[in-house]
């Protein structure tokens, strides 16, 4: 059993994680290119908690122009044991309204042009991916979503977009038929590179818009900002109410060693290049 360290990474409208007690301000380097900015450490409820703004300060990287190689491998340098995702989604049900929370348990990818994996040259790994999320994460998400006084639902299909377009009518519409809940343009390659870095990862979309499928009209960034600073603010409560509700002690995820099982290049045969960038993320496998 070990402590808890939580990693965030704060989506549109989450610049800032609120409560964060005995705050540090960390410049973290990563041989995977620049994290999106620094990362914020400090205490929630007591407990670790270490955060990244994902598009940058003042919202200037793009969906396809975040490292997300760079932000996972810097927490991860940071000591962070679990990730927690925050993100602006769009609903593709009637169901899921704006201002409302979903604890998002599966991902579609429809990314076109990111770097999607630490394991993509020297060392070949395959981690397992069919559920890319934390079930223990995310029902503790849940509830501290409830806390924060916000509907939630728990479970939804995410689709995720390369962007930075919002999709046309027929891709709103068939991303319905493909049993899709809710769309936003960030969780993968994210939750792929969590599960290589043996991250626990739990996504919470906070809904500020139905997308295109439901109305006549497009998607209009000025609502979606005026839904987003209400839902950052839920955002930062579920945070609080989260660090609280942790149990004291971590006990160890099967993701935490998932790459025991995963790499498939003997070690003997590891290129000394890959495994000097791949220190923070395989320095367990080394002993
Ligand atoms: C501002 S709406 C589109 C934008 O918001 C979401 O970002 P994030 O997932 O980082 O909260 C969505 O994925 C798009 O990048
Ligand atoms: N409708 C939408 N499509 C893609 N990403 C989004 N993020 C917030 N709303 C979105």
């Amino acid at each position: 059993m070990a402590e808890w360290h939580i990693g965030v990474i704060g989506g549109s409208g989450l610049y800032e994680p609120g409560d964060l007690q005995d705050a540090q301000e960390i410049q973290v380097n990563s041989a995977f290119g620049e994290p999106s900015g620094p990362i914020a450490t400090g205490r929630i409820g007591g407990v670790k908690f270490s955060f990244i703004a994902r598009h940058g300060a003042g919202h200037r990287l793009s969906p396809s122009d975040v490292n997300y190689r760079a932000n996972v491998d810097a927490l991860k340098r940071c000591g962070v044991t679990d990730l927690m995702a925050v993100s602006a989604i769009g609903s593709l049900r009637e169901d899921i309204a704006p201002g409302e929370f979903v604890v998002v348990d599966q991902i579609i990818d429809r990314t076109l042009v990111r770097e999607r994996s630490f394991f993509d040259k020297g060392i070949v790994a395959h981690v397992p991916l069919a559920d890319p999320v934390c079930p223990r994460l995310s029902k503790m998400a849940g509830k501290a979503c409830g806390k924060a006084g916000t509907r939630v639902h728990q479970g939804g299909t995410y689709v995720a977009i390369e962007g930075p377009q919002f999709s046309t009518r027929a891709e709103s519409l068939m991303y319905r038929e493909w049993g899709g809940d809710v769309i936003g343009m960030t969780a993968m390659p994210e939750a792929r590179l969590a599960r290589e870095a043996e991250l626990p990862y739990v996504l919470i979309g906070m809904v500020t818009d139905y997308d295109c499928w439901r109305d006549k009209g497009d998607v209009d960034v000025a609502a979606i900002l005026k839904v987003m600073a209400g839902n950052a603010d839920k955002a930062r409560s579920m945070l609080t109410h989260f660090g609280a509700g942790l149990p004291k002690q971590r006990k160890a995820s099967p993701i935490d060693t998932i790459l025991d099982t995963a790499i498939i290049t003997p070690k003997d045969n590891w290129d000394p290049l890959a495994s000097s960038k791949l220190d923070a993320i395989t320095r367990r496998l080394w002993k």
